[in-house]
């Protein structure tokens, strides 16, 4: 039988699978796609836990309901999202890289010139589905910080394993990660 993890996320419930993603790990899948139930639930539940900021910025792709979602609440005109790739409407592009836990791989991050300029200058809340490294995190950090913007929250629905300790992020609810001996 398949293993599952029970969490539940501003008084919602949900079961999640669990997943083998290296040799001696697993994970408890986190999904938000398409999951509106649960993505306005913590989204205005992050709301209440966020300073002032003036723009928030997320990676792709799955805090880009939730970023839409806290913009909205906070009736915000717009968010940034920065892109796993280099687009082709990007005109000078600034780029940083990140390994991913769940994909175990290098990936890009890069925002285009026009949010670079909006954010240059902004109190910025970087705002992600899962924080569990940090790494992703910490690369847009760097991006932001790059181009002139000032971090003022990271945050998130959840904190995976020893991010759960972490004292500079918001987040609303644990999950554990899972090692295999
Ligand atoms: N448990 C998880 N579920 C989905 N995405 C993740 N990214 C990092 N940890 C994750």
């Amino acid at each position: 039988m398949k293993e599952t993890y029970f969490i539940e996320v501003a008084g919602v419930k949900r079961e999640l699978p669990i997943i083998q993603i290296s040799d001696n790990l697993s994970i408890a899948s986190f999904v938000i796609l398409g999951d509106t139930e649960i993505v306005c639930a913590a989204a205005s539940e992050i709301v209440k836990k966020l300073p002032e900021v003036d723009i928030l910025v997320t990676a792709e792709a799955k805090g880009i309901p939730l970023v839409f979602e806290i913009s909205r609440l906070l009736k915000m005109k717009r968010y940034i999202v920065a892109r796993k790739s280099i687009k082709p409407y990007m005109s000078s592009p600034i780029v940083d890289e990140v390994i991913s836990i769940t994909t175990q791989k290098k990936q890009l991050l890069c925002l285009d010139e026009q949010d670079a300029e909006y954010i240059k200058g902004k109190r910025v809340a970087i705002i992600d589905d899962v924080i569990s490294t940090g790494g992703s995190i910490q690369a847009l950090e760097r991006l932001i910080e790059s181009v002139g913007g000032i971090v003022a929250a990271k945050a998130a629905i959840l904190a995976e394993g020893e991010a759960a300790d972490r004292e500079d992020i918001i987040f609303l609810e644990h999950l554990p990660l899972f090692e295999i001996k």
